[in-house]
């Protein structure tokens, strides 16, 4: 069982429910957190139990980042809105950078996210149930 967070800006939200909605199956086996209303949305619309964070503007791309600064979040996907300004960018920029420094899978389009998704149902995440196993860390 993996650590995912789901991250969507307002005007990829929809976006983010149809795909969760068309892999719920994947998604179920896993341990998911997402941004207040990110997760909230994902749980209105699925079956599924959301670890709600507080909104992104409101802190939350940085609590899950201080997941990744721990190597605690295995695969993020962040549908961002590449065309639209936010309040809190560096927030935004921040999380993304810390999922670089530590080499967390991270899809910022639907595309990658389909990618990785198959490849989780696969077990080619296998690698991150290893870092767990060999690094002391938090629940
Ligand atoms: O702003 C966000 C990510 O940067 C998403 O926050 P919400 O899910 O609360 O809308």
């Amino acid at each position: 069982m993996l650590k995912i967070a789901l991250i969507a800006h307002d005007r990829k939200k929809d976006e983010m429910v149809n795909f969760v909605t068309a892999y719920e199956h994947v998604f179920e086996g896993h341990k998911l957190y997402g941004t207040g209303t990110t997760a909230q949305r994902i749980m209105d619309g699925t079956k599924l139990d959301v670890h709600r964070f507080m909104s992104g503007p409101l802190g939350g791309d940085q609590q899950i980042g201080a997941l990744v600064a721990e190597n605690e979040m295995d695969f993020i996907i962040f549908l961002r809105d590449p065309l639209m300004a936010q309040p809190h960018e560096p927030d935004i920029i921040a999380l993304l950078r810390l999922c670089d420094v530590q080499g967390i899978p991270c899809a910022t389009n639907v595309a990658t996210a389909e990618l990785l998704v198959r490849a989780l149902d696969r077990g080619d995440f296998g690698w991150r149930e290893l870092v767990h196993k060999y690094k002391p860390g938090i629940e």
